[in-house]
């Protein structure tokens, strides 16, 4: 999805997380995250450099690019999870949360299970924090089902105003 709206829609500003997470196989840093060390995450969040964070493997959201951004009258695009989101909606009421829900837990284990990039251990765990998020689903201002990745990436960018440049 993120690189959807990446190549599709060059006015709405993709936020990059930090993760302390290992990249996986074609992850760029910079790109699709900035990749820190533990100490190096544990050394942002406690000068507060951080508008969100969350998790054992570590996500955030870095302040500043983001405030930035806003600032220049971007729409600004956040791919975080419940945890981070309700850190988001104290500071910033005014945001637009959008739950994304798969289109089935079938389907959720399929592709988390072609994916191929967790043990099982870790999908177990994914899967454990999945089912505690669809039961969340309802903090949202609005949910939208992935089934197909750009007709759900349309319904995101179009509740943010900004067209998505397509070529079908
Ligand atoms: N609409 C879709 N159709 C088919 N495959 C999809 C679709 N959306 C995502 N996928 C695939 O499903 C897998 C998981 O994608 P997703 O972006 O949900 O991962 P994630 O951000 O790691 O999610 P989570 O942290 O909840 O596990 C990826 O391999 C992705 O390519
Ligand atoms: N609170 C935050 N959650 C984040 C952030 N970046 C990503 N995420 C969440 O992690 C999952 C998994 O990402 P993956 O790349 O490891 O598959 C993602 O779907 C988000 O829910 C962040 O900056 N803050």
């Amino acid at each position: 999805m993120a690189a959807w709206i990446r190549a599709h829609c060059p006015d709405i500003w993709l936020s990059i997380s930090a993760t302390t997470r290992p990249p996986r196989p074609g992850e760029v840093d910079g790109l699709h995250y900035r990749f820190l060390t533990e100490d190096e995450f544990t050394e942002r969040v406690a000068a507060g450099d951080f508008l969100e964070w969350a998790g054992r493997a570590r996500y955030g959201t870095l302040r500043s690019p983001v405030e930035k951004a806003l600032r220049k009258g971007h729409s600004v695009l956040l791919e975080i999870d419940l945890q981070g989101a309700r850190q988001v909606r104290e500071t910033m009421p005014e945001a637009l949360f959008v739950f994304l829900a798969p289109p089935s837990w079938e389907e959720l284990e399929r592709r988390l299970v072609g994916r191929g990039t967790e043990t099982a251990e870790e999908r177990a765990t994914r899967l454990a924090t999945a089912r505690v998020e669809l039961a969340a689903a309802q903090e949202f201002d609005r949910v939208i089902v992935n089934d197909d990745v750009q007709r759900a990436a349309e319904e995101l960018v179009s509740l943010t105003g900004s067209p998505a440049q397509t070529r079908r």
